[in-house]
């Protein structure tokens, strides 16, 4: 693990307007990336100061470590003092500790913020190396021209090709009734390239996954970028949160947000409440949420029934638990403590880990692994990499994943339906599906 190097990092308020990734420069690699977005709040970040590769069952606890020593010889001058301003690490992390692919931690060299109408620029460097000469205000009157652009690209087929996925799920039913399991969670990759060979551009696909999946997080970290709708975890000011999504159901046709008024008995947002199957998967993963919270937590509300939560392709199962920290935890820590949840692994965590080992047939990579960031008091918020794709190294390919639950009750067409509907997300963004 390379040292921490010591960084001299700024902060300062400025007037923005205007979507946040229209500031990002079309030069820039799309790997070295970095948003955090929900509603147009949020952050946006780019080029890489400082950053940690980990692997391994110890990749959370090594880059823990590796931050602590970069935010204890760092030197701060923050103006602003929001969550988000003054240091700050993105982070994404494998899935499974065998993953061949490394987690990683990564602080960008300018960072833009946005929280409740207050905006502002960080920007970093490492000591000895001179501020950049533009007032960070300057940042901000640039935008990118090129970001209503998309690439072309074609879809391929990944690991595990769609008409084999039944199958599959048929093999998990059987590990289930067999009592191996009580919930595994499977998912499916496809592999999108650029038509002419070119790298693939990040920013227009921020774009379009902000403006279409409003209720979500809309993140980039490393070349990992995605609309997550689920909140592994938020810590800010002693309160910790964590939004838990399992039971899922396709929307019937693209009727337009907000809620729509109710269908009579075939709307599917009756049928996702009344849904044993559903209710069960569901409560599978609030149980391994609020078990790994309890140790941290003096007190935590678990709400007793799941509302609905409703994206644009699919309406989930959602609950919202609160608790107040008695651990002293950063919101990495706690991240690693509550990762894998049995939203995307299963239940018992062990058993269904192996099971996906056996049936999936690809490395998950960091899908479905914690991403977010972290501020220099701990703070942070850490989604769960879900809707969302993988940059290639060379840059020119991107592999979207797409998973469900699976339990007793499961019919393995409805779960091929399933990861369909949830690739919808990344296929609009990149352009291939119609608007
Ligand atoms: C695994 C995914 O989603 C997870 C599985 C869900 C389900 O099985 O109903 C719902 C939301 C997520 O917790 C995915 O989007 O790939």
């Amino acid at each position: 693990m390379s040292p921490a190097p010591r960084l001299r990092v700024r902060s300062v308020a400025v007037d923005v307007t205007g979507d946040l990734l229209t500031r990002i420069p079309d030069e820039v690699d799309p790997r070295e990336v970095v948003t955090w977005l929900r509603e147009g709040d949020g952050l946006v970040g780019w080029g890489t100061v400082a950053s940690v590769s980990t692997s391994g069952v110890d990749r959370f606890e090594d880059a823990e470590r590796w931050w602590e020593a970069l935010r204890d010889a760092a030197a701060v001058e923050d103006e602003v003092r929001l969550p988000g301003s003054g240091l700050v690490a993105f982070g994404s992390f494998a899935f499974a500790a065998g993953s061949t692919d490394p987690s990683v931690l990564t602080v960008p060299r300018v960072l833009m913020g946005r929280r409740d109408g207050l905006a502002w620029v960080t920007q970093v460097v490492t000591e000895g190396e001179p501020w950049p000469p533009d007032h960070p205000a300057e940042l901000l009157g640039r935008s990118n021209p090129m970001l209503g652009t998309l690439d072309p690209l074609i879809e391929a087929e990944g690991s595990v090709p769609a008409s084999a996925w039944p199958g599959v799920i048929s093999r998990a039913v059987e590990r289930i009734d067999d009592g191996e399991v009580e919930k595994v969670v499977l998912a499916r990759d496809v592999v999108v390239r650029h038509r002419e060979g070119r790298v693939v551009r990040l920013a227009p696909v921020l774009e379009r996954l902000e403006k279409r999946y409003a209720a979500t997080w809309t993140f980039a970290v490393a070349g990992l970028v995605g609309a997550t709708p689920e909140m592994l975890v938020r810590l800010q000011a002693g309160r910790a949160r964590s939004r838990v999504l399992a039971g899922t159901i396709r929307r019937s046709n693209g009727i337009p947000l907000p809620s729509e008024p109710a269908q009579g008995p075939n709307d599917p947002r009756l049928h996702l409440v009344t849904s044993t199957k559903d209710l069960d998967e569901h409560a599978f993963a609030v149980r391994s949420v609020s078990a790994a919270l309890a140790p941290h937590c003096s007190e935590l509300h678990v709400p007793e029934a799941p509302y609905v939560l409703e994206l644009p392709d699919v309406y989930h199962l959602a609950s919202d638990l609160t608790g107040t920290m008695a651990s002293g935890a950063t919101s990495l820590r706690l991240a690693a403590a509550l990762h894998p949840t049995a939203a995307v692994c299963g239940t018992p965590t062990e058993a269904a880990a192996r099971v996906i080992g056996e049936l999936e047939g690809m490395d998950r990579g960091r899908y479905a692994g914690p991403v977010g960031w972290m501020d220099g008091s701990g703070d942070g918020d850490w989604g769960i990499a879900l809707r969302c794709g993988e940059l290639s190294a060379d840059r020119r390919s991107v592999r979207l994943f797409a998973g469900g639950g699976i339990v007793a009750a499961s019919d393995p067409e409805a779960e091929l339906a399933e990861t369909e509907m949830k690739l919808t997300a990344m296929r609009h963004a990149l352009g291939l599906l119609a608007p």
